[in-house]
């Protein structure tokens, strides 16, 4: 399936369920390979991203029961490989998560460089540095990063930039270091305490994940668990603007919403409704948006991950305005070809100036990363007659079942692979 089509104009009502988070889940499964024990992990997305690393994890020798589509249960003690290179792993960010675990585990690791979304030069010397620290001796070799220790020992790290998959990969890797390791200018992410919670459920001494400073005391070794992942923030927060965006009345279950404030907030500061309740949030849009801005920031601050959908949000509003892209150098890629269905935005730097306009047009349009195609397609469900998303392989790697939960919700959407299917689709809604 290459491409979705969908007929603009219907606002989305009802409900929807959020599935476990694509980004803690990546972690956590990594993590198994800390343990030789059975460890169970429900709540698991199935998306791309975690069935390519459900697979490398496979390669290495580890057993991999699938008891549903959302349950698994991984026997790490059979790994007999510590090396780590497909081409399909290379395409994924969370390849890097088999370094530190790895590492941990057998105190040797080799694992193609990590892939994910182009939208920057996404460096990982804050990983690199975290295990050298932690006395392993790393190099880039022929496209993969072999890391090798005789002993970890704890250290004491100060963190140069705020990263979730460097503060993730150093609490793995430390688990089993001897002494204590102190992590400071940690990534806080509800993710990062996710596998905090997994790592110390399978024996791990992990205190501090949320704030700024993580203290990991190692331990001789780990066992088993059964885990479920928490829902995941940036699904919701996409359904949730999916709601403003179409001005729907669409209620997401099974979240946190705690995990959703700075998204709430930014909902209610364009005129939106937003009622939280113990484990959903229900957002009602509004006929008229009003305009404001927005800076990307690690946690609690507004994700980057939902910068793309907050953007075609604030097109839909009356007014100017800015929004600032701070984790990322090159988040932007959308926008062309959102201007391409009628919005107005122009990009100064890491700056994006959007004038509101009144509505946007069908067109065909290309996906150019994840959480940008997924922001096309809502623009694609607000917009007046048909729109095309191309390359929605990119979305597929961290939605589940996209397309079924917007039509769930009332959208006019489908998956379809060739121009007979897009013919069909046009004179079905037409
Ligand atoms: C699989 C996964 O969980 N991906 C998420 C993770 O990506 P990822 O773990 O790659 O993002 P980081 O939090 O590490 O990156 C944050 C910033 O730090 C920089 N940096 C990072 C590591 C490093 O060693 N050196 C360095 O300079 C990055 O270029 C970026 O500017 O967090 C991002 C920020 O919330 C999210 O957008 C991604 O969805
Ligand atoms: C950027 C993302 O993922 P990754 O880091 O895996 O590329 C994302 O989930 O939005």
């Amino acid at each position: 399936m290459e491409q979705y089509i969908m007929k603009g104009g219907n606002p989305l009502v009802g409900e929807v369920m959020i599935g476990g988070a694509k980004n803690a889940a990546l972690g956590i499964l990594a993590a198994s390979i800390l343990t030789d024990d059975p460890v169970t992990i429900d709540n698991l997305p199935d998306v791309r991203d975690i069935n390519v690393l459900l697979e490398a994890i496979a390669e290495t020798g580890a057993v991999i029961d699938r008891v549903d589509r959302h349950k698994v249960t991984l026997h790490t003690g059979s790994v007999k490989s510590t090396v780590v290179d497909n081409s399909y792993i290379k395409r994924i960010r969370a390849s890097y998560y088999l370094l530190g675990s790895m590492l941990g585990r057998y105190r040797h690791a080799e694992v193609a460089l990590p892939g994910g979304c182009n939208i920057g030069s996404r460096p990982i010397d804050q990983h690199l540095k975290g295990f050298r620290a932690l006395g392993a001796e790393v190099e880039i070799r022929n496209g993969m990063v072999v890391a090798d220790a005789e002993h970890l020992r704890g250290a004491h790290l100060y963190m140069d930039v705020v990263s979730v998959g460097a503060t993730i990969n150093i609490m793995m890797a430390a688990s089993l270091a001897e002494g204590r390791t102190i992590i400071e200018n940690a990534a806080k992410e509800p993710h990062v305490v996710d596998v905090a919670n997994l790592l110390n459920s399978m024996g791990a001494d992990i205190k501090g994940a949320g704030t700024d400073v993580i203290r990991v005391n190692g331990v001789p070794r780990m066992h088993g668990t059964e885990y479920s992942i928490i829902p995941d923030q940036i699904e919701a927060g996409t359904f949730m603007f999916a709601a403003a965006i179409t001005k729907g009345d669409v209620t997401v279950k099974n979240v946190i919403p705690k995990h959703l404030e700075s998204i709430t907030s930014k909902l209610r500061e364009m005129g939106c409704e937003v009622v939280e309740f113990d484990d959903a949030v229900r957002v009602v849009g509004k006929p008229v948006l009003h305009h404001t801005h927005v800076k990307t920031l690690p946690y609690p601050g507004f994700p980057t991950d939902m910068q793309p959908q907050i953007s075609v949000a604030l097109t839909l509003c009356q007014g100017t305005s800015m929004v600032t892209e701070s984790i990322f150098e090159n988040r932007f890629k959308y926008v062309d070809e959102l201007n391409r269905m009628g919005s107005s935005i122009k990009v100064e730097g890491n700056v994006a100036v959007i004038e509101g306009v009144k509505s946007l047009t069908g067109a065909q349009v290309t996906a150019p990363d994840l959480r940008a195609g997924a922001a096309l397609v809502l623009a694609g469900l607000a917009a007046e007659g048909f729109t095309l998303v191309d390359d929605v392989k990119y979305i597929l790697r961290g939605y589940e079942d996209f397309a079924g939960k917007l039509r769930g919700l009332g959208a006019e959407i489908e998956e379809i692979d060739n121009e007979r299917d897009a013919l069909k689709f046009q004179l079905k809604t037409g």
